[in-house]
């Protein structure tokens, strides 16, 4: 087995990446995903997010409330306390799936999509060097990552200049929170640059797949 971190910063490409790889046959593990199973009602991460933050973050229908959450987060600088809760929990996680996946098929190639691999400081104490045999970061520039969040946020709607700006303030502090792609680049065994169209992904994920397929036997 090949245990891949996938990472780069909000809006690289990093789910368009895992899905290209998941059509090869590897098997993926969305961060944001298991984060969210973890903070619904009832999971002890929920539990603990609102005895931390407190009712303001809860819906009526008892879910959290992801923008009073995120307000909190980024534009109040509490995110690290946020970090603390979630990523261990979300770490752990993939631990058991990762060794579920390996008792069923010693050759597969799991890969962990995550923004945080190397930012992630809140884990079991095992480093990213522990946890990945081989590391993908997907690049763009800052100015297209802002603009896909914005886009992607914006879901068909059209939106006012205020809005937008927002938006961009938003994906601009979120951005902040992360290491910058210069910084992540060296720590890297493969780097796919996504600044043209999905097509030339496609072509360079068709390039790695073969290599992590070896290398997972
Ligand atoms: C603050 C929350 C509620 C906002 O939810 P929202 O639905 O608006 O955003 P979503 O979860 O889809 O994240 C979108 C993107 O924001 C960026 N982002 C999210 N959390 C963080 C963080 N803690 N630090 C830096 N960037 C982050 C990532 O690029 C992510 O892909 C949510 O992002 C959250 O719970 N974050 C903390 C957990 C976390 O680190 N998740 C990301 C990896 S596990
Ligand atoms: N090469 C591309 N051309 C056009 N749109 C793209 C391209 N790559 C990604 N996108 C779009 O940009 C948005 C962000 O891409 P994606 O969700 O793959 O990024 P991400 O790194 O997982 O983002 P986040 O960390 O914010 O979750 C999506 O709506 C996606 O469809």
């Amino acid at each position: 087995m090949l245990r891949v971190g996938l990472t780069g910063g909000l809006g690289s490409g990093k789910s368009t990446v895992a899905g290209l790889f998941a059509a090869h046959g590897a098997h993926v593990l969305q961060s944001d995903a298991i984060g969210r199973e973890l903070m619904e009602p009832g999971q002890d991460v929920h539990a603990r997010i609102v005895a931390h933050f407190g009712n303001e973050v809860v819906l009526p229908d008892g879910q959290l409330d992801r923008s009073a959450l995120a307000r909190i987060a980024f534009a109040e600088g509490r995110v690290e306390e946020l970090n603390a809760i979630i990523h261990p929990a979300v770490i752990a996680r993939q631990k058991d799936l990762i060794e579920d996946i390996a008792l069923r098929n010693p050759a597969a190639v799991v890969m962990v999509e995550s923004a945080l691999i190397f930012e992630a400081a809140h884990g079991d104490g095992a480093q990213w060097q522990q946890r990945f045999d081989r590391i993908i970061l997907v690049t763009a520039p800052e100015e297209m990552k802002i603009a896909r969040f914005v886009r992607r946020c914006a879901d068909d709607r059209k939106l006012t200049e205020a809005q937008r700006e927002e938006l961009e303030a938003e994906a601009a502090r979120r951005l902040a929170r992360q290491m910058p792609d210069d910084q992540k680049m060296p720590l890297c065994d493969y780097v796919l640059t996504n600044d043209g169209a999905v097509t030339e992904l496609e072509w360079q994920v068709d390039q790695l797949w073969p290599i992590l397929r070896i290398a997972a036997r």
